[in-house]
This record gives C-alpha cells, sequence and structure tokens, in this order.
C-alpha cells in the first residue's frame, strides 16, 4: 500500500519516494484578470492515487489539462515524472504526452470505426512505438478484454468500453494516467467495479492515476484527495471517508453561494 505524502512548503522531494508528478507555484489566467489555477502546487508520488475534486468552477478541468500537458499554464513549473513540461514547445508537449500520459474519459472517447483491440493499441500507433505484447497481454487479461478484442465499441456496455478505454490509456505504459470523471456515465454498480480496477491497477502494477470527480464515494477509492476552490489546493485529505469529502464540499458551496 501506497502512502501519499502532504504538500509541504518547498515541496521537499522525499528522494526515496519519486514523484510521477509535481506542480510547483502554477498559474493560468484566461481572461488576463481572474486566476483559473492560482499558485497551486501538488505531488503525487508514482503508484498512488489521487483524486480532485471541487465545486463547480473551481479549477479542476484545468489544473488537470494543464498537469497533462493538454494545455499550458502561464507561469509555474509541472514535471512528470522528472521532465518539465509547462516549458515545452507544443510539438514538443504532444510528443511527451503521447508517451507519458494515458487518459481517460467520461464518455470512454472510443473511435466507433475501430474494433477494441485496434482502439488500445492507437496511442502506440500515434506515438510511432512498438507494441509491447507482453504487455498488452497481461493488461488484457487483467482488465478481462480477451473476448471483447475484435468487437466494435458501440455493442459494448458502457462498463465494458470504460474498461477498454482505461487498457488503452495504458498501452504504451505512461508515467501518469489522468482520468476526467471516469465514472460520470456509469451506473453505480459498474462505477464501483471500474473504480475498483483503477485501485488495483494502482495497487498491483504502480500506476499512478490522477482522477477529477464530481463523487465523494468515488474520491474515497482514491488514497488521497486534493480538494479545489477558487483555483487554490483548499485542502488536501489523506485516506478521507466519502461523508468528509462530502461535508467539505457542501461547506465551500455553502460559502459560495
Ligand atoms: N478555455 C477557457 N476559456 C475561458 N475561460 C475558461 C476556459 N476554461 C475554463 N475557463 C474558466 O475557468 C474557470 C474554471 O473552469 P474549469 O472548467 O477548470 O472548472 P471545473 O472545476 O472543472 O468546473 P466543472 O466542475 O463545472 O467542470 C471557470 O470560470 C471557467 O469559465
Amino acid at each position: 500500500m501506497t502512502t501519499l505524502t502532504k504538500p509541504r512548503p518547498g515541496l521537499h522531494e522525499d528522494p526515496t519516494r519519486p514523484l510521477a508528478l509535481l506542480l510547483r507555484d502554477v498559474t493560468k489566467t484566461y481572461d488576463g484578470a481572474h486566476k483559473t489555477l492560482d499558485h497551486v502546487s501538488l505531488q503525487v508520488p508514482r503508484g498512488s492515487f489521487l483524486a480532485i475534486m471541487g465545486p463547480s468552477g473551481s479549477g479542476k478541468s484545468t489544473l488537470l489539462h494543464c498537469a497533462a500537458g493538454l494545455d499550458s499554464p502561464d507561469s509555474g513549473e509541472i514535471r512528470i515524472g522528472g521532465t518539465d513540461i509547462a516549458h515545452l514547445s507544443e510539438t514538443q508537449r504532444t510528443r511527451s504526452r503521447r508517451s507519458r500520459i494515458g487518459f481517460v474519459f467520461q464518455a470512454y472517447n472510443l473511435l466507433p470505426s475501430l474494433t477494441v483491440e485496434e482502439n488500445i493499441t492507437l496511442p502506440l500507433r500515434l506515438a510511432g512505438t512498438d507494441a509491447d505484447k507482453q504487455w498488452l497481454r497481461s493488461l488484457v487479461d487483467r482488465i478481462g478484454l480477451g473476448d471483447l478484442l475484435h468487437r466494435r465499441p458501440g455493442g459494448l456496455s458502457g462498463g465494458q468500453q470504460q474498461r477498454a478505454a482505461i487498457a488503452r490509456s495504458l498501452a504504451a505504459r505512461p508515467e501518469v494516467v489522468f482520468a476526467d470523471e471516469p465514472t460520470g456515465a456509469l451506473d453505480s454498480g459498474t462505477a464501483a467495479e471500474v473504480l475498483d480496477l483503477l485501485r488495483d491497477l494502482v495497487d498491483e502494477l504502480g500506476q499512478t492515476v490522477v482522477m477529477v470527480t464530481h463523487d465523494p464515494n468515488a474520491a474515497a477509492r482514491a488514497h488521497a484527495t486534493a480538494v479545489v476552490a477558487d483555483g487554490r489546493i483548499d485542502q488536501y485529505f489523506d485516506r478521507p471517508t466519502a461523508d468528509e469529502l462530502a461535508r467539505r464540499l457542501t461547506h465551500l458551496r455553502g460559502a459560495r453561494a
């Protein structure tokens, strides 16, 4: 079991716990006045599962997009496995994203014309890297997709599609998987299965997962939760219960009303 260290002033790095993701003083402004991200610092050790929660409009998606190199911050440092991606050119960032980052979306984002197998290996083809067949085989077996490889996404349940999307996110053995509301379109039973799978991939494979969610029950499956409010880290919870998180969010929503 991994333990997350809380962000400390100065973000002192523990050399025995390599960081998969580090954000230091990240600021992002869209309209030139209001800071969507206001000096956000965060550290995510390799092999840990961090949830990000917060009221609507608090900056969660912007944080995820900057951390994943989909968007660039105005200032600050963002390191994925030691490489600062905040100051790369657009082309370099795209290349880095393809090899170092996996994505899981609420709407699965599988290509309907491709089979499950073709969807899973698409990131490798885009990155121009050879498939590690042994890794892919073990991944497909672990995620339980063996019987579905030649099917197309349209014929699969939501849970099956999300499992295929999770396999796709891991195909290139990324440093970090970013999941944006991965259970938002699923019923509660299927959502619990998908969250169990993500948690198992962290605990068994040492994968690092950062997940944005509105659901305190989903966040409680992570090792820790960063609550964002008004573009800042409001509070950091180590192994919170769903009730603790729900109470904090209710408080924040009340404070904004
Ligand atoms: N591309 C953009 N252009 C202009 N403003 C933006 C852009 N993206 C986000 N914002 C603004 O930044 C703020 C934070 O948005 P963001 O989507 O990050 O919040 P969120 O916490 O993910 O919200 P939600 O939970 O509703 O998805 C909002 O005020 C939003 O309008």
